[in-house]
């Protein structure tokens, strides 16, 4: 494959595998996490941003050549999703930030509309504004007029591993709008990832699917392989589906045997 990257705010990527920080049985698996996944982006609660104390601050366990996306969980308005992105900078994070604005507590389902006026905030003060939501064609757009850098929507709800259940309104989003489309949340499996990498999507962030497994250093790795076949794939162009039948060598000649 020839130079395939990926930039998002001026920072060249290669990997196209995002990874999320929460929820390891030991903060020390982040590190290994990292390498075995090629992760360049990894996304940490602000709230866990602790710099008092070296074994609770989760900085302490993301390697310093990696691209921080700090993350607003814990936001319920645009308000505190400002309020927090500003802190994160503050603190030294640096200039992204992924929104997150989640007022439903049973499915942890983004509030869009929050989401927007955080990003139009955010956005016009230079960060370099990655916003969560829930896939919407009108609403992408208008976080990208807004001055997305990309936008996430969610595969299903956050740590349910249930896969790519919103594939058909992600992939109009692909379709429709230019600007790099990072498939966040849900994504249960390596396959799952490989689906959303071959329908277009420019990268995925993965969290509970890898912290959960039973060997999570494997389990990134094993991810890290899926992102990349997916990218493959979708470059090669796959095969049109068909509904009917189609023999894979000619049918003619047999008559002369
Ligand atoms: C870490 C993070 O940002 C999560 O909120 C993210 O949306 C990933 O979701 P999963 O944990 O379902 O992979």
């Amino acid at each position: 494959m020839s130079k395939d990257v990926l930039v998002i705010g001026g920072i060249e990527l290669r990997s196209r595998l995002f990874i999320g920080s929460g929820k390891y049985s030991s903060n020390s698996l982040i590190p290994k996490i990292v390498d075995r996944s090629g992760a360049q982006v990894v996304t940490v609660a602000v709230r866990r941003v602790d710099l008092d104390s070296k074994d609770e601050n989760m900085l302490n366990f993301i390697p310093k050549e990696c691209v921080l996306m700090p993350n607003t969980s814990g936001a319920r308005n645009a308000e505190e999703a400002v309020r927090i992105a500003r802190l994160a900078k503050a603190m030294g994070c640096g200039n992204w930030i992924k929104i997150e604005v989640i007022s439903d507590t049973k499915y942890l389902l983004p509030d869009n509309f929050e989401t927007l006026k955080a990003t139009e905030i955010l956005a016009k003060e230079g960060f370099v504004v990655l916003p969560y939501m829930s896939p919407d064609l009108m609403m992408a757009k208008r976080m990208r007029d807004a001055g997305a850098a990309a936008v996430m929507p969610l595969g299903a709800p956050i740590g349910t591993n249930k896969g790519l259940k919103t594939k058909e309104l992600v992939k109009i989003m692909i379709d429709e709008i230019d600007l790099p489309i990072v498939v966040d949340a849900g994504i249960g499996k390596p396959s799952e990832a490989a689906e959303a990498m071959e329908l277009g999507a420019s990268a995925v962030l993965v969290n509970t699917a890898i912290a959960s497994a039973g060997d999570a250093v494997s389990m990134a790795q094993a991810f890290a392989l899926a992102v990349n076949a997916g990218r493959m794939a979708y470059l090669a162009g796959t095969g049109a589906v068909k509904d009917f039948a189609e023999a894979s060598s000619p049918l003619t000649g047999f008559l002369n045997v």
